[in-house]
């Protein structure tokens, strides 16, 4: 097997003259933890969304989990994207007409099979099987995102992105959901995150800059 679950071989993201992502040759190992920081416009964006087949690039090659991304048609794009890859957002996104078990199942619905049982035991991992029957609204910042983990982890994906995951949270519930990440990480699952915060970007194993679509530095982090 690869040891790269993800790669990018001379990689450019054009949008008519704006080069917003420019020659990238990005590696990233099984089970790393890996932070993407960079100024605002510097590439994050546009590079989680052709990382996880949302967005196709210009030039250049995206090997995801040992298959070229440019050979997916549309079908097997939405497949990588429901088997190989977890979500994690700045604003959650969890439907507000439904709870928080509703909400997890309904993520389950669109993988495969709905199984009530699983769906409560992955809240239970997040420390929010007390909350089951609340709608989104109802939670704090803190609680919503570790809901979101849960959406993220139960269909048991491999990678799991995280563009600003605590961007919204205060700091007791930034460090319960960096703790959270870094034990799913300890469990095998590659993280990749983006954040504009370097405390938390010295928590992962390193952390690639981007500035103007280039990296600009690599730090690997040592324990
Ligand atoms: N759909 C688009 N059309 C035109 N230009 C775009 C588009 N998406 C991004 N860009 C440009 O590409 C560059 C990189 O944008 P991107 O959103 O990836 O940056 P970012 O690092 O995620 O920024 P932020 O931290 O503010 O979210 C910017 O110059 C942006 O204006």
């Amino acid at each position: 097997m690869n040891q790269f679950v993800i790669e990018t071989r001379s990689m450019s993201k054009r949008f008519g003259n704006i080069t917003a992502l420019d020659n990238l040759n990005i590696q990233i190992k099984r089970g790393e933890f890996v932070a993407f920081m960079g100024a605002s416009g510097s590439g994050k964006t546009t590079l989680l969304n052709i990382l996880t087949c949302l967005d196709v690039p210009t030039e250049g090659q995206v090997i995801l989990d040992g298959v070229d991304a440019g050979s997916l048609d549309e079908d097997s794009q939405r497949q990588f994207r429901a088997n190989k890859v977890g979500l994690i957002f700045q604003q959650f996104h969890l439907i507000p007409y439904l709870n928080v078990l509703e909400n997890i199942m309904l993520a389950q619905h669109y993988h495969s099979v709905v199984d009530e049982v699983a769906a409560r035991e992955v809240l239970d991992r997040v420390g929010m099987s007390h909350r089951v029957t609340h709608l989104p609204k109802q939670l704090s910042g803190g609680e919503q995102q570790r809901v979101c983990i849960a959406r993220a982890l139960v269909n048991e994906p491999p990678i799991i992105f995280a563009d600003e995951p605590t961007g919204n949270l205060d700091e007791e519930n930034e460090r319960l959901v960096l703790a959270l990440l870094k034990d799913l990480n300890r469990a095998g699952r590659t993280i990749i995150m983006v954040t504009h915060n370097p405390d938390l970007g010295r928590q992962t194993d390193r952390i690639i800059t981007l500035q103007h679509g280039r990296i600009i530095k690599e730090e690997q982090i040592c324990a």
